[in-house]
């Protein structure tokens, strides 16, 4: 059975409006019932994906606008094909046969005359079909005599002729505003002659990596980490559509730099901020943001790992995504708010999500999504071992992460966000 398509769209449930600074809250136990405040997990990706108006468009040339995104839709000012064509080597014939000879016609040139019953032409695949030609028969099907004429059985009408228009008529949509520019569009876009789309940007993206615990070379000292995200972001930026242009380190002390930092990337569309987002002594985020006048449209969601997780657009229409510290968890709130943010801010649709089955052996938590690492066999996904908020090991081999809903048993169908 063809998988199909998840609840992306589930009717709103109302929710309390966000506030970045919200009150420290108790420590609970990783899959615990969800905290006041936190959005569901569906919502919170719609959320973060209606929120930003669609980033201005501009005019590329064909080469430079694969990966990005049409403006426009895409139509073809002329037919499709724009003439009559042969779709075979061999002869365009009128009325019955045997059929004289009159000429040749090859790909890219026109045979200018009209062909009477009894008439034929040889013709190569691609040429243009002679006025009075009602067909074509293949090289393979057909004799041609010492006399001049060509034997064979008499084709039915508009056999092997590709008729103009038949594939688009002119003015045509052929691809709708929103659609990814991919190899096959370019070729398209093309065939109805255009050297040029008017496609959305990738977003431009900075990444400010918090933790004054961290190292980012080696193996880590006594009591250090070594950081996973400041490697890991700028392939996953570009994996959900944006354009990672630089990852800066942030000391957590003085307080302050993070909020120098934030200000200082007025260049970008998008700040993510990995770490920084709990209630800790050293976690500014959310203060910094309040403080700076953000309005926050995310601030925690309903899931495990990564509910610390947030999004928020600065008074200069800047974004903020803070991604929890924790390298699982930064997974997946990237996947959950920096991917549909730069959907929309490409004008692309929130990717619909494959609704599979999933096996394995996963506690699901009342009132919570819980996101895990899934292979996909193409019929049934099965829960990857070593998925801890902190261990990227499962998420490494994983074809897909697995939104666990709470009614969930093993067997049962949950949506997937593909990762490879
Ligand atoms: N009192 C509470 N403490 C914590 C809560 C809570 O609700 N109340 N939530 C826990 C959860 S869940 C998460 S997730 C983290 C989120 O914390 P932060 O976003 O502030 O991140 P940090 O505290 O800086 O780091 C958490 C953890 O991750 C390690 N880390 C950070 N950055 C990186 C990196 N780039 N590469 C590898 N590892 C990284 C860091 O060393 C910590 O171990 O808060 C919990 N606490
Ligand atoms: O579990 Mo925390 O939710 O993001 O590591």
């Amino acid at each position: 059975m063809p998988p199909v398509t998840a609840a992306a769209t589930a009717p709103p449930v109302p929710v309390p409006a966000p506030a970045l600074v919200s009150a420290p809250a108790p420590v609970l136990a990783p899959a615990g019932p969800p905290r006041p405040g936190e959005l569901p997990w569906v919502q919170a990706r719609m959320r973060a994906h209606a929120a930003p108006r669609p980033w201005p468009a501009r005019t590329v040339p064909l080469a430079d606008a694969v990966g990005l995104t049409l403006a426009d839709a895409l139509r073809t000012p002329h037919p499709l094909p724009a003439f009559d064509t042969a779709a075979m080597d061999g002869y365009a014939v009128a009325g019955p046969g045997p059929w004289r000879v009159r000429g040749e016609v090859r790909a890219g040139t026109v045979w200018a005359g009209a062909l009477a019953a009894g008439e034929c032409v040889e013709i190569s695949t691609g040429a243009q079909v002679p006025a009075g030609a009602c067909a074509v028969l293949p090289v393979e099907a057909a004799l041609a005599g010492d006399d001049g004429l060509v034997y064979g059985p008499v084709p039915p009408p508009g056999r092997h002729i590709r008729r103009a228009g038949e594939d688009a008529p002119a003015g045509s949509l052929l691809a709708p505003a929103g659609t990814p520019v991919c190899p096959a569009l370019l070729g398209l876009a093309a065939s109805c002659g255009h050297d040029t789309l008017t496609v959305r940007p990738a977003p431009r993206v900075r990444v400010l990596v918090t933790g004054d615990e961290l190292d980012h070379a080696g193996p880590p000292g006594p009591g250090r980490v070594r950081d996973a995200l400041g490697p890991a972001l700028p392939a996953l930026v570009a994996a959900l559509g944006g354009e990672c242009r630089e990852v800066r380190h942030v000391h957590d002390r003085p307080a302050g730099s993070l909020a120098a930092a934030v200000h200082g990337t007025r260049d970008a569309e998008v700040v993510v901020v990995t770490g920084s987002t709990s209630v800790g002594a050293t976690d500014q985020l959310r203060r910094l943001l309040a403080e700076a006048g953000a309005r926050p449209v995310v601030d925690t969601v309903a899931c495990r790992p990564g509910h610390p997780m947030l999004l928020a657009e600065l008074p200069s229409g800047g974004w903020v995504v803070g991604l929890p510290g924790n390298p699982y968890a930064a997974l997946v709130a990237a996947h959950t708010l920096l991917g549909p943010l730069l959907a929309g801010l490409c004008g692309r649709a929130l990717a619909p999500l494959p609704l599979v089955p999933v096996t394995g052996s996963l506690r699901p938590a009342p009132g919570l999504t819980r996101l895990v690492p899934v292979t996909w066999d193409g019929a049934g996904a099965r829960i990857a071992a070593g998925h801890g908020a902190a261990f990227l090991r499962a998420a490494a081999v994983a074809d897909a992460l697995a939104a666990i809903p709470p009614d969930w048993t093993d067997g049962a169908p949950a949506p997937l966000l593909l990762t490879r």
